[in-house]
């Protein structure tokens, strides 16, 4: 099954209650929200509030990736805020087992986001514990940017790692995700599909979807 996960981090911040209803109507199965701190990355975006009110909306997966320092220190009020998934980054945090243990002990799903720039290999011994690995395919801290073809081979690298010990595991790819190479980064092994620009687009919402799933 291919999991569409549109980000939040490209609506149109003025009408994001009315978009994020029509993703609840929309065939997309998860809603990916962009956390940025402005430390980790060199932007700022949103937090508890406003993952607190859309929370209101729709009962959609809350897909939250974590882009900040420090993490473990806001695993508690991400899931008071209604996160069902929450994806730390690798680099962001030197205890990342135990803090994967504990957003699992709080019962909430939990993966680990990878930059283009780390290898693959430095996951391997922590994916028994992991619910998903997410492949960043673009440099983290902003939407619209071009994917980084490498991306795939990290991708083929997690999907055999999984398979090898034969954990079903969720392979997230985020960042420049479109119509055009969708089809080819599910064939490498990916299962959940990020997308913002390519689903915002002129707000033509639930036909970016549509092209999206007719393109797979
Ligand atoms: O985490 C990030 C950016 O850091 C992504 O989730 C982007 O928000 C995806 O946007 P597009 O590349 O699909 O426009
Ligand atoms: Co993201």
């Amino acid at each position: 099954m291919v999991i569409l996960s549109p980000s939040i981090l490209a609506a149109d911040f003025k009408r994001l209650g009315e978009q994020v209803s029509r993703l609840d109507k929309s065939g997309a199965e998860f809603i990916h929200i962009d956390v940025m701190d402005g430390n980790f990355v060199p932007n700022i975006s949103l937090g508890f509030p406003v993952i607190k009110s859309i929370r209101e909306i729709t009962k959609k997966v809350f897909d939250v990736h974590l882009m900040i320092e420090q993490p473990s220190k806001y695993i508690d009020e991400f899931i008071a805020c209604g996160a069902d998934m929450i994806t730390i980054h690798y680099e962001a945090d030197k205890h990342i087992d135990r803090t994967i243990n504990y957003i699992k002990s709080k019962g909430c799903k939990v993966g680990i986001a990878l930059n283009p720039g780390t290898p693959t290999c430095v996951i391997k011994d922590l994916i028994p514990q992991l619910d998903m690995v997410l492949i960043m395919s673009v440099n983290p801290g902003f939407g619209g940017q071009k994917f980084i073809e490498y991306s795939k081979d990290k991708i083929k690298e997690v999907s055999l790692m999984a398979k090898n010990i034969g954990k079903d595991l969720l392979i997230e790819v985020d960042g420049g995700v479109d119509p055009t190479n969708i089809k080819s980064l599910v064939e490498c092994g990916a299962n959940v599909l990020v997308a913002g620009s390519a689903v915002f687009k002129d707000d033509k919402i639930e036909e970016n979807i549509d092209n999206l799933r007719k393109a797979l």
